[in-house]
């Protein structure tokens, strides 16, 4: 066994929370003595014991003399709970080894150098790229302020998402469409435009056979067209934010208001100042948002060059249609130089489906 071993460990163990711990990271910790684990733990939701805490907590004594293997630099500073790396010297560790240090500027390199004082021998960058993989919605959201933006699209071979009657349900398979589900259990947030919204009168909820969280529902709807009996308003799964224009009606705000939305009005159209509304929910703490659609919306983020990750779920149909709905519609891109340099990280069969993944290298 080596530091990788424990280091593996400590990362599944992080994801196993995965959807749980937003605005705080995934961490995972692992506490090994004499080549045995007398500890482990995650970081299980925000405002709760740390991943070192859990894993020294449950080593008691045996902490002693022993290293603990953390998949992100050990917190140094008063947040919600006390700082870990004050927990690790008290436990008495002689080893420990970090993953990656926390971007987070309270922290970076701070619970290291308090490690290090203690005369504590620490060691950073074991397994750092996946652990920085792990945790890139987190760490894009520290570097930028902005949430990570992935576009989920379920689409023909020749790109419909719909066909030109309008009919959309459903082009994916069920395995493909519950694979869908947990990537909405993974982000906070969910956003969809005003014509998906009255045309599929979707719940935007995530409904996996285990459950999961269902992330907050956030229309982009400059004029607060959204029916006053739209599911998603009656549902009680989770929050409804409506992001509005200037010139959108007051009388029609406060209905909404009443029927339990949360309103946010922007002095520019949301639709086209997509930039705004993600430092808004920046602002709100909204690490990830899932954009599940429709083609204008989606435009709109690809227009502005604020897509993260594009998860496409691909059927085995073609579909035709000069007027059937593309999977991004807008002003787009209109050089290829100017077109952002993307990655394919996965090609998974779901079904009789393939599913897509790419990440935009982050800068
Ligand atoms: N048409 C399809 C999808 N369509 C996605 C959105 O257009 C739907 O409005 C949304 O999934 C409805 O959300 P719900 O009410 O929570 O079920 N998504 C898919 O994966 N496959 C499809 O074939
Ligand atoms: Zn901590």
């Amino acid at each position: 066994m080596n530091d990788e071993t424990y280091m593996r460990q400590a990362l599944d163990l992080a994801a196993s929370a995965e959807g749980q711990t937003a605005p705080n990271p995934l961490v995972g910790a692992v506490v090994v003595k004499d080549g045995a684990v007398v500890g482990v733990g995650a970081h299980l939701a925000h405002g709760e014991a740390h991943a070192e805490v859990h894993a020294l907590n449950m080593a008691g004594d045996k902490a002693a003399g022993a290293t603990i293997y953390v998949t992100l630099e050990p917190c140094s500073h008063h947040g919600k709970t006390p700082p870990c790396a004050d927990k690790v010297i008290e436990a008495g560790i002689s080893r420990c080894v970090v993953a990656v240090q926390d971007p987070f500027s309270q922290v970076a390199g701070n619970g290291i150098q308090k490690l290090r004082d203690a005369g504590i021998e620490v060691t950073v960058g074991c397994l750092e790229g996946e652990a920085r993989e792990r945790n890139r919605a987190f760490f894009h959201y520290v570097r930028t302020g902005l949430p990570y933006i992935t576009v989920k699209s379920a689409a023909s071979l020749d790109g419909k998402t719909s066909t030109h009657t309008g009919e959309s349900q459903w082009i994916t398979s069920e395995a493909a469409r519950t694979d869908g589900h947990r990537l909405r259990h993974t982000h906070q947030a969910i956003a969809a435009g005003i014509d998906t919204v009255i045309h599929d009168d979707p719940s935007l909820t995530t409904r996996l056979p285990a459950g999961g969280n269902s992330p907050i529902r956030v229309i982009v709807d400059t004029m607060l067209r959204t029916p006053l009996e739209a599911k998603m308003l009656h549902d009680d799964q989770a929050p409804v934010w409506i992001i509005a224009g200037p010139e959108a009606p007051q009388d029609k705000a406060a209905s909404l208001q009443e029927a339990g939305a949360r309103i946010f009005r922007l002095n520019e159209s949301p639709a086209s100042n997509l930039r705004k509304v993600m430092e808004l929910l920046g602002e709100e703490k909204i690490t990830s948002v899932l954009v599940e659609g429709g083609a204008t919306l989606i435009g709109s983020f690809v227009t502005e060059q604020l897509v993260n990750e594009w998860v496409s779920y691909i059927a085995p149909m073609v579909i035709g249609g000069r007027e059937a709905t593309p999977q991004s519609k807008g002003k787009g891109m209109p050089a290829l130089a100017d077109v952002p340099a993307m990655e394919i990280q996965e090609t998974t069969m779901l079904g009789p489906d393939v599913k897509i993944t790419a990440r935009k290298r982050e800068e």
